[in-house]
């Protein structure tokens, strides 16, 4: 079952064409690396499937609906389950909010007010436990925070409300090798919920080989390639793909 796909998408900016006639499906509980170099329409394509933006031409659908065409509670249904992390925490985090204020707010933008603030904050002690942070962040601002904590905070605020799809938009590559490592290794393990579909969009190859199921390459606004994640590193049939592949040993 397709959860999240587009259908024919295009995006000008001016003069600028950054997404050109692309068409994806998004299974439910399939996760997809969008990789291609820098300017080659990634986070673009990301953006309009995520509703953050409209197409210039070409149709989004959530659950089998025209984002387009939907009613407003419809609409606010599929933001909600659409959630992102993007490259800098500051994107994801509020900086004038405690964690705890900023893990708490998904539960109340998603109408449930009513829950008691003790099962809230049940579920956000659980979930930090899922990433392997102590609960003494809760009371921390972001910049108090070192970048692979604040990371996995906007991951645990991203995922706390179980969305249906997660984007990440070069979520691991503004980190140090090390952290990078612990972070793939963290979203690897919550990839085993497996009601949760995933697009991760990065430049750099190896950062989604062990997180996909598939692998869409992306080269001046165009897919050049589509395929198994394992047939696509293994045996790549495109010869930009061959660059990024060994550009990323
Ligand atoms: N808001 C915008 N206004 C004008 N041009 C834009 C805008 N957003 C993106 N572009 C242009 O569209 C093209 C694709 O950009 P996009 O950010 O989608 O690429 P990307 O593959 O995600 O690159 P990066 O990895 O550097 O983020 C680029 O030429 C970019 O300059």
């Amino acid at each position: 079952m397709t959860i999240l796909s587009c259908e024919d998408v295009s995006k000008h900016f001016k003069d600028t064409v950054a997404v050109k006639g692309v068409s994806l499906a998004l299974g439910a509980a399939e996760s997809i690396g969008i990789v291609g170099e820098s300017g080659s329409g990634k986070s673009t394509l990301a953006n309009i499937l995520g509703g953050l933006i409209p197409p210039t031409s070409g149709t989004v659908y959530f659950d089998g609906e025209k984002i387009s065409d939907m009613k407003k509670t419809d609409y606010m249904n599929f933001r909600q389950n659409v959630q992102f992390v993007f490259q800098s925490p500051k994107e994801s985090l509020h900086p004038y909010l405690k964690v705890r204020t900023s893990l708490r707010e998904p539960f109340y933008a998603k109408g449930r007010r009513r829950t008691l603030k003790k099962e809230i904050d049940s579920q956000i002690l659980r979930a930090l436990e899922r990433v392997q942070l102590n609960e003494s962040v809760l009371d921390k601002y972001p910049h108090q925070l070192s970048g692979g904590q604040a990371q996995r905070v906007s991951i645990v605020r991203a995922m706390i409300t179980d969305p249906k799809v997660v984007i990440f938009d070069e979520a691991v590559s503004a980190l140090d090798i090390l952290v990078q490592r612990e972070v793939i290794e963290i979203l690897k393990k919550l990839r085993q919920n497996i009601r949760t579909s995933y697009l991760f969009i990065t430049h750099d190859i190896s950062t989604v080989q062990s997180l996909t199921d598939r692998i869409i390459v992306m080269k001046d606004g165009r897919i050049v390639e589509i395929g198994k994640t394992e047939d696509v590193l293994n045996d790549p049939q495109n010869s930009y793909t061959k660059k990024l592949i060994e550009s990323a040993i």
